[in-house]
């Protein structure tokens, strides 16, 4: 089970991997318009250098056509580094661009799938990974817990090595329930985890503890204090 920061914002990288158990950054164009006008491959040149052995970086192409997704896969792959996981929607044409990428030995997550169909096609093209939108899935009435227990089946089923990178949440249920529906990886807002993380009742727990022992042994609460 693996948590991935879905953003490219340097500060809450550093911050959020300081805390958390996280293995690696996801991004897309419109995450990426976020920042603003960003000189694009040095961002991404620097969060690279801030990962640990064994993160993965998935970064998406911006052309629709064949010829423009796989140029701007042999440029992110050129410039920002060769693990780098290419991520290319699960279309009539990117299906065609992952079989390609995976012929030339490239990291592929497919991304932007609402559909089982897309899912298993990508799995059968070889895809590293496969991103499901959860919360836009829902959103179109589709029950996406279903769909990533279904793509973890065929995945078990055909002894595939794809992986599951679910992505698109808007709350943490959508997220346990991912994992638990049997999704590897799960890609998140930063702010998302520490909003569950943080929550009233948690806080009221660990006030009240340490009011507890500060009302028998005093403030300070240093074992060589007693
Ligand atoms: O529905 P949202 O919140 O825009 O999320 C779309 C998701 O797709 C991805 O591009 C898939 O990796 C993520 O970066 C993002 O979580």
């Amino acid at each position: 089970m693996r948590f991935l920061l879905d953003t490219i914002n340097i500060p809450d990288i550093k911050r959020y991997s300081s805390h958390l158990p996280i293995s690696g950054i996801t991004c897309n164009p419109s995450i990426i318009k976020a920042e603003g006008h960003i000189d694009f491959y040095k961002q991404m040149q620097d969060i690279y250098g801030l990962l640990n052995p064994g993160d993965t970086f998935h970064i998406q192409v911006s052309g629709t056509t064949k010829e423009q997704m796989l140029w701007d896969a042999h440029a992110i792959i050129q410039r920002i580094g060769n693990d780098i996981s290419i991520k290319v929607p699960t279309t009539f044409t990117g299906l065609q661009v992952i079989k390609q990428l995976k012929e030339e030995g490239i990291n592929v997550t497919a991304t932007a799938i609402y559909t089982k169909i897309q899912g298993l096609l990508a799995i059968a093209a070889g895809a590293d990974y496969i991103a499901p939108y959860y919360n836009r899935m829902q959103s179109s009435g589709i029950d996406a817990e279903d769909v990533i227990r279904s793509f973890h089946q065929a995945i078990v089923r055909d002894d595939s090595d794809t992986k599951i990178l679910a992505a698109s949440f808007h709350n943490v249920i959508q997220v346990t329930t991912a994992l638990e529906a049997g999704a590897d990886a799960v890609t998140l807002p930063p702010a998302l985890l520490k909003n569950a993380i943080d929550i009233a009742p948690v806080e009221q727990a660990v006030s009240d503890f340490s009011a507890d022992w500060a009302a028998v042994f005093g403030a300070g609460n240093y074992i060589d204090r007693l």
